[in-house]
């Protein structure tokens, strides 16, 4: 099995990078284990509260169950994968069965942040991207997916989405063995990743 970590800053283009590498890749190869299913379930705390938790700080994932998954996986255990919603901020009752595959991706923005999972990490990218065109990206697709007002962006923003950035998600571009700019646009990035996997799944074979 290779593990394959994805990090970089919200908007930044992981999930693109993802979804395409998996487009290039044989069908069913790959399981992805997005560090945002791992947020934390508050629900003991009122809706009003739980929309106001500092949700890029490390402490908000439960990176305990995230590992205890890969590792599952690694040894070749399916597992039982949270589902999370950007909504209710909550996690539903379901869960996901995600079987063993070849690749198994971590994506996530403080994906890198853990020395736990990196060690369990062959190969780990950095998603790379002007703060501002992130910002534009988040904007956009927060009105339309998770239900805000370009308000509640911008103030997220400004009191927990940048100085998390700067403190926790940034730093750990160092840790990358591939930094990524322009993420989902970068064409030859993308094919050079797709290429380092499947030459590594050969030699495994
Ligand atoms: N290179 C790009 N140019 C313009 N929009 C992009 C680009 N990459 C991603 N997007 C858009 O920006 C939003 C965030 O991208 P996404 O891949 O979900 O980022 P992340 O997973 O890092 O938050 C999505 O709506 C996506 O379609
Ligand atoms: O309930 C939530 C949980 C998280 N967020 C924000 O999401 C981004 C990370 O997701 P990406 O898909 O990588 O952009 C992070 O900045 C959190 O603040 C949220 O808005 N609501």
């Amino acid at each position: 099995m290779l593990i394959i970590g994805i990090a970089g800053g919200t908007g930044s283009g992981k999930t693109t990078v993802v979804r395409k590498i998996i487009e290039k890749l044989p069908q069913g190869e790959v399981a992805v284990l997005p560090q945002d299913s791992y947020y934390r379930d508050n629900a003991d705390m009122p809706l009003e509260e739980r929309q106001e938790i500092n949700f890029d700080h490390p402490d908000s994932i439960e990176f305990e169950l995230l590992v205890k998954h890969l590792k599952k996986l690694k040894k070749g255990e399916p597992i039982d994968q949270p589902i999370y919603s950007y909504l209710t901020c909550l996690r539903s009752e379901e869960t996901i069965l995600v079987e063993p595959k070849e690749v198994v991706i971590v994506e996530g923005i403080l994906a890198l942040t853990q020395p736990e999972l990196r060690d369990l990490m062959d190969l780990k990218v950095f998603v790379d991207c002007d703060a501002d065109d992130r910002l534009n990206r988040v904007i956009k697709r927060d009105i339309i997916e998770r239900g805000r007002s370009v308000e509640k962006v911008l103030n997220r923003y400004e009191k927990t989405v940048k100085p998390m950035h700067l403190q926790f998600i940034e730093p750990t571009k160092r840790y990358a063995d591939i930094i990524v700019p322009q993420g989902g646009n970068n064409v030859v990035a993308i094919d050079i990743l797709t290429h380092f996997i499947e030459k590594n799944l050969i030699v495994r074979m």
